[in-house]
């Protein structure tokens, strides 16, 4: 298994994984998934995971994942009342993109989202028999980090789901949740400079990437915008993302 080099990682050198106060992390492309991971982290932040938390500020109640654009139209057949995304520019039977810019201005209350794009929900449905599983971005790092620490997981996988397991932007913010994880007072400037200086922030600021906002990328960059982790399982056939509330338990005081 070829594992992400993790040479920008301040304060571990080489290669492969982390391990520290008791935890070994990995990071792994999507392909490179050999086995079930116990936990997984599937890290989207351009721009699959941001909207997923977005969705929810806006009231969606749940996010399923679709396999394909067409299983996401057949579920928005057989329930007109849910909405379906999709990424890329808008299409037949689609209500929204995958915007976080666009996104904030609609109201979800109560909705059923159903989410489909090219890389983050693919991340987290190869990882669907996982005991957890965790989708994440800078925007929910820290209830992301802090459900970890409250698991006390000894083994996380992160799927850097963008480009391979090559996305810096998604590379940067794992890195990020893993090293918060076990150090609470991680600062996040050196990690959000690298997410900032990707390819995809690139491509979204010179509207490369279609169905976007001008402030996608400042969106996908607010660390810690939502006091919420983003927990996916299945619930019968169907792949599904809910919020979880990570309240900080008691004495759980910075490292
Ligand atoms: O919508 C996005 O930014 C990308 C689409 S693409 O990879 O740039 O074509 O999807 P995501 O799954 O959110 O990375
Ligand atoms: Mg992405």
């Amino acid at each position: 298994m070829r594992l992400c080099d993790v040479a920008h990682f301040p304060g571990v050198g080489g290669r492969v994984s982390a391990s520290m106060a008791g935890m070994d992390s990995r990071f792994v492309g999507i392909a490179e998934l050999a086995e079930v991971p116990a936990v997984a982290v599937v890290v989207d932040v351009m721009r699959a995971f941001t909207v997923a938390a977005w969705a929810f500020a806006q009231g969606a109640e749940r996010i399923v994942l679709a396999e394909s654009l067409d299983e996401a139209l057949a579920l928005k057949a057989r329930h007109p009342d849910w909405a379906a995304l999709k990424d890329g520019p808008p299409a037949p039977g689609f209500d929204m993109v995958n915007s976080p810019g666009l996104l904030r201005s609609a109201d979800l209350r109560g909705r059923t989202v159903v989410q489909k794009t090219t890389a983050g929900t693919v991340g987290a449905l190869a990882v669907k028999d996982a005991s957890l599983v965790l989708c994440a971005g800078f925007v929910v790092a820290e209830a992301t980090a802090r459900l970890l620490r409250t698991r006390r997981s000894s083994g996380v996988t992160f799927v850097v789901t963008g480009e391979d397991g090559q996305a810096e932007e998604d590379l940067a913010c794992a890195q990020y949740i893993a090293r918060r994880a076990t150090e609470a007072g991680t600062d996040a400037t050196a990690f959000l400079r690298r997410a900032a200086g990707s390819r995809a922030a690139a491509e979204l600021a010179q509207g490369v990437r279609q169905g976007a906002h001008p402030d996608d990328v400042a969106l996908c960059l607010e660390v810690d915008r939502f006091p919420f982790a983003m927990v996916a399982a299945l619930e019968g056939p169907l792949m599904v993302v809910r919020p979880r509330a990570v309240p900080p338990p008691a004495g759980d005081a910075v490292i």
